[in-house]
Parts: structure tokens; sequence; C-alpha cells
């Protein structure tokens, strides 16, 4: 038998087995086609941006390693993404941070302009993908004394308000130039180690700075603006201005999308248990997958039991079309581009799994408080041969199977990054 005449075969068998407990397998794959998932450029070179480079990496959040290979140059960057992108079944999203503007021109932060990001979408548009935004309130002289939006210097809020509405008139030209709403996200470090005074008026001054940078309305055919709340940032450890209960009150009461980090919460607190509450207020959601290890550490995400809930989630609150999967990890002590390959991928098998269960069914059963059955069926479905589908689903698509891809990194490493 042929490798193609073996996945053929071993889909086939798989697909009886799922088809016998209810599940439309080709429906989920039609489906699990058009989910788009936002890779982070951050991954690629340790959040270092080519605005400031050499500066130091602050707000409250560190990259570790040294892993040779990291991009330098925004071509660098975007021919490790292209890599990785033609390891991974489908089309996606590339999230970019306003650090990585491409431009020979001396620019700040509070002087960007669409332009200055041109290059990236004409190679968004020559690979076929869509990219979302962020603007960075870190990593630069202005970021003081551990605030930007919030500081109680209006000079240091005014430069990062007036960086804050460039953010949004850069992804309006994103979602504009390529037909898809570009998600711009705002996450705003400002916090205290130690216990404040005052912890209100920060928090009255953050409010009114995002206010005066969303004052302008700008369509969400083109842009979606999005806020990350947190609980603490190294440097932060006892006050977060913009904390989880902030931005839901600020995203209720102003109609914007509310994001949220698998890793900006307690530690035993999981943000697959928070999706359906928030489904129930807002039109539209933007989640930050990543994972956690004892703090917010950013490791690349893994097949693990949270990731699974969080797609469940997703799918069994029918909530798909409502909510964008954006990735957030940075882990420089391995290849880098094999980091987004493993994180995107195992994005998208847990959703491929969330898709093969049946839901309907299991929902019954609920409703009957039969919990003895809800156990022994959802365990029972953990065994079903889904991996024969993925292998299948990555065939179709014309990328790697199985291990296939890490040669192709391998080969990459040797070939580019260990030549930078
Ligand atoms: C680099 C990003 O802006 C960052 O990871 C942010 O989304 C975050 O999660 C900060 O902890
Ligand atoms: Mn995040």
């Amino acid at each position: 038998m042929t490798d193609e005449t073996k996945i053929i075969q071993r889909f086939e068998d798989a697909k009886e087995q799922f088809s016998a407990i209810g599940v439309d397998v080709d429906g989920a794959l039609k489906i699990l086609e058009k989910i788009k998932i936002s890779m982070h450029c951050w991954q690629g070179d340790d959040v270092h941006g080519f605005i400031n480079p050499g500066l130091e990496l602050t707000g409250g959040i560190m990259s570790t390693g040294n892993y040779p290979g990291a991009a330098h140059t925004p071509e660098q960057l975007r021919k490790d993404a292209q890599k990785a992108f033609s390891l991974i079944p489908g089309k996606h999203k590339f999230n970019l941070h306003a650090i990585y503007a491409d431009t020979d021109e001396k620019v700040d932060l509070n002087e960007i302009e669409p332009r200055h990001f041109k290059k990236w979408v004409e190679w968004a548009k020559e690979q076929e993908i869509g990219l979302d935004f962020n603007p960075t309130f870190f990593s630069h002289p202005m970021y003081k004394d551990g605030y930007t939006l919030a500081h109680p210097n209006k000079n240091v809020r005014d430069f990062w308000i007036e960086h804050g509405k460039r953010a949004r008139k850069i992804a309006e030209y994103f979602g504009k130039e390529l037909g898809q709403p570009a998600y711009n996200n705002f996450w705003v470090p400002d916090g205290s180690k130690d216990n404040p005074i005052d912890r209100l008026s920060p928090r009255r001054r953050l409010m009114e700075s995002l206010d005066e940078i969303f004052s302008e309305d700008i369509s969400e055919d083109y842009t979606v603006d999005t806020i990350e709340s947190k609980l603490f940032g190294i440097g932060a450890e006892a006050y977060t201005v913009g904390s989880h209960e902030f931005y839901m009150g600020y995203g209720i009461s102003r109609g914007k999308t509310i994001l949220m980090d698998a890793g900006h919460f307690h530690p035993t607190e999981v943000i697959s248990n928070k999706i359906s509450s928030l489904s129930l207020f807002l039109p539209k959601l933007m989640l930050h997958v990543s994972r956690p290890v004892r703090w917010d550490s950013d490791h690349v995400i893994i097949m693990d039991d949270e990731l699974q809930e969080i797609m469940k989630e997703i799918v069994r609150g029918n909530l798909l079309e409502r909510t964008a999967i954006g990735l957030d990890f940075f882990d420089g002590t391995i290849n880098r581009v094999a980091a987004w390959v493993v994180g995107v991928r195992n994005a998208q098998k847990a959703l491929l799994k969330a898709l093969l269960e049946p839901t309907a069914d299991l929902k019954k059963v609920e409703l009957k408080f039969d919990f003895t059955k809800r156990l022994v069926l959802t365990e029972e479905y953990k065994s079903l041969p889904f991996g024969a589908v993925w292998d299948y689903f990555c065939f179709m698509q014309d990328v790697p199977v199985g291990l296939d891809w890490f040669q192709e990194i391998q080969d990459y490493e040797n070939d580019v990054l260990n030549k930078r």
C-alpha cells in the first residue's frame, strides 16, 4: 500500500467509527478548513521588533532562551513565517505588533502610519492571508515608571493616546486592503510592583485615555478593537490597571471586544470557563491561546486539557463565527519556526477533536441528568481515532502528514537559520 492509500484507508475506517456515533466527519473538516488562526509575529524574534530592536523588552513580559536563528529583519521574519505557514493546513492570519513596522524611515510609535506597513500588506496579499495588529505600549522610553495610558503625566498619556489612534488607522488599512477585518488588540501593561494607595485614579485615567483613542468611529468591516486584561506582570505584581473587571466593564459599556489570554488569570482560573459567560453579553470575543506554566510564562501550547476545553467551549457553544483565535507564546529556547508550527497545528487539532464530538447527543444525556452516561461516553470518545482524520486533513490540504514537517524544519534550520 502506498502512503497515500494508507492515509485514505485509515481515514475511511475512522470515519466509520465517528459516523457510528452520529458525527458528520466531512462536515467537521469543511468547518475546520475555514477557521483562521492568528499566528503572532513575536514568536519569531523574541518580541524585539524593528523600530527600536536594541531596547530592553519591558512591560513586565519576558522571553528566555538563545536558540540560534531569530529573525533580525522584516524579510527574515516573513521568510520564517512563510515556512511555518507552508507546514500548516489552511489559510490563516499573521498578527503584527506596531514595533514590527517595515520602513527605512526613523519613525516613532506616535508617528507610524499605514505606509510603514505597506510591505506587510503586499506580502499578506501574496500569501493570501489576513493581518491582525497590536499597538505596542512597552519597550519604549515613554513607558515611564511602569505606566503609559494611565500615567499621571498628561504628556506621557498623550504620546500613547496618539500611538493608539494611529494603530487603529493601520488596522483599518489592513482590513480595507485585505478584505477581512484586522483585530487590533490593546494590551496595556500599566501597573505597580507593590500595593498602591490609589487604585482608582489610574483606572479612571486608563478609561479616559481609551475613550479618547476610540473616539473616532471606524467600521468593524475593517478593524475590530479588542482589549486584553491581565492579572500581573513582572514588576507589576501587586496591581495591574487593566484588570479583568476593568475590561469587562469597559468592553460591555463601550461595545468593545474583550480578549482573554489563557495566562492572564489566577493559576487555577481557566478561560475555557469564561467564554460562555462573555458570549452572552458581547457579540464577539478574542482569545490569546497561551500556556502558563506557574505564571504567565507564554510557553508554546500543547494538546493539554485546557487547550481542548477552550476549543470545546467554542464549538459546543456554536461560537466559531464570533470568536477570533489568536496565539500568544514566545519561547526562545527552541526552534522558533517549529514553535509556530506546533502551536498552530495543536490549536487546529484541538478544534478538530471538538468538531468530532456528538455534542447534541451529549447535551441530551446531560438534560436527563444521566451523569454516569455523560462520563462514560466522553471518556470513551477520547480514544476514537481522530489522528487518522487529522492526517487526512493535512494530506488533503497538501501539507506534510504526521512528523514529516519536522524534517523540513531541520533542513530550514541548517540551510537558513544557522547561517544568520
Ligand atoms: C506581546 C503581546 O502584546 C503580549 O504577549 C500580550 O498579548 C500579553 O499577553 C502580555 O502578557
Ligand atoms: Mn496576550
